[in-house]
C-alpha cells in the first residue's frame, strides 16, 4: 500500500491470562494495531502469531439489528439455544432471546456485545475502547461485567483505552503507542 506508514517496528507479546492496556494519542494507530493483530488489515510486514480463537470488541455494539437476541448469539458463535440463554441471563437479559437489539438500551446492547465476545471462548481478546463515553457509574458496571466474564479464564487481553482509571483497574501492564510511525513504549 502507498502512503505513510502508521505503525513502525513493534514487538508485542501477551501472556495467557494477562490484560495489557494500550494507550496513546488520538490518531496514533491504536485501532490500526488492533485490526492488524486481528487480521482485518494486511498491509504490514513481519510476523503476527495469534492463538486459534481471537475475539474483538468495538466501541459500539455490533449486534445485527434484524436478528433476534438469541440469533445474535447462536449464529456467529454456533452455540446452542441453551448457551445463548445462559449468556443473555449473564447480562440481565434472561428470557429476552426473542427480542430484537432495537428493544434494548444502548447500555444493554454494549453489555450483550461484551458477553457475546466472551461466549466465543477466545484465547485472545482485543477490545477497542469498549467503555468510552459512558458515565462513571455505567463504566464501572461494564468493567465489573468484564471482570466477572474474564474471571478464571486464561484469556490474553489487549484493551485500548484513553482512561487511566480503566487501565489501572483492569490491566497489569500499560503500553503507550506514540510517534509517527508509531512505536510502543512501556
Ligand atoms: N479508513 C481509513 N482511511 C485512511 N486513513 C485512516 C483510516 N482509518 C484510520 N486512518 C488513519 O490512520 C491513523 C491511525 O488511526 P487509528 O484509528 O488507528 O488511530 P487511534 O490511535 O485508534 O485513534 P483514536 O484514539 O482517535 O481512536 C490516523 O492518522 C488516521 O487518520
Amino acid at each position: 500500500m502507498s502512503g505513510r506508514a502508521i505503525l513502525g517496528a513493534l514487538d508485542l507479546s501477551l501472556f495467557k491470562g494477562e490484560t495489557v492496556a494500550l494507550t496513546g494519542p488520538s490518531g496514533v494507530g491504536k485501532t490500526t494495531l488492533l485490526r492488524t493483530i486481528a487480521g482485518l488489515e494486511n498491509s504490514h510486514s513481519g510476523t503476527i502469531t495469534t492463538p486459534p480463537n481471537t475475539a474483538m470488541v468495538f466501541q459500539e455494539p455490533t449486534l445485527l439489528k434484524w436478528r433476534s437476541l438469541a440469533d445474535n448469539l447462536m449464529i456467529p458463535l454456533k452455540i446452542s439455544q441453551e448457551k445463548a440463554e445462559h449468556t443473555l441471563a449473564s447480562v440481565g437479559l434472561a428470557g429476552r432471546g426473542a427480542d430484537f437489539p432495537t428493544q434494548l438500551s444502548l447500555g444493554q446492547q454494549r453489555r450483550l456485545s461484551l458477553a457475546r465476545a466472551f461466549a466465543a471462548d477466545p484465547d485472545l481478546m482485543l477490545l477497542d475502547e469498549p467503555f468510552v463515553s459512558l458515565d462513571d457509574a455505567l463504566a464501572d458496571e461494564m468493567m465489573g461485567l468484564f471482570e466477572s466474564l474474564q474471571a478464571g479464564s486464561d484469556i490474553a487481553t489487549l484493551i485500548v483505552t484513553h482512561s487511566e482509571r480503566e487501565a489501572k483497574r483492569l490491566a497489569s501492564r500499560v503500553l503507550v503507542l506514540s510517534g509517527s510511525p508509531a512505536v510502543l513504549r512501556p
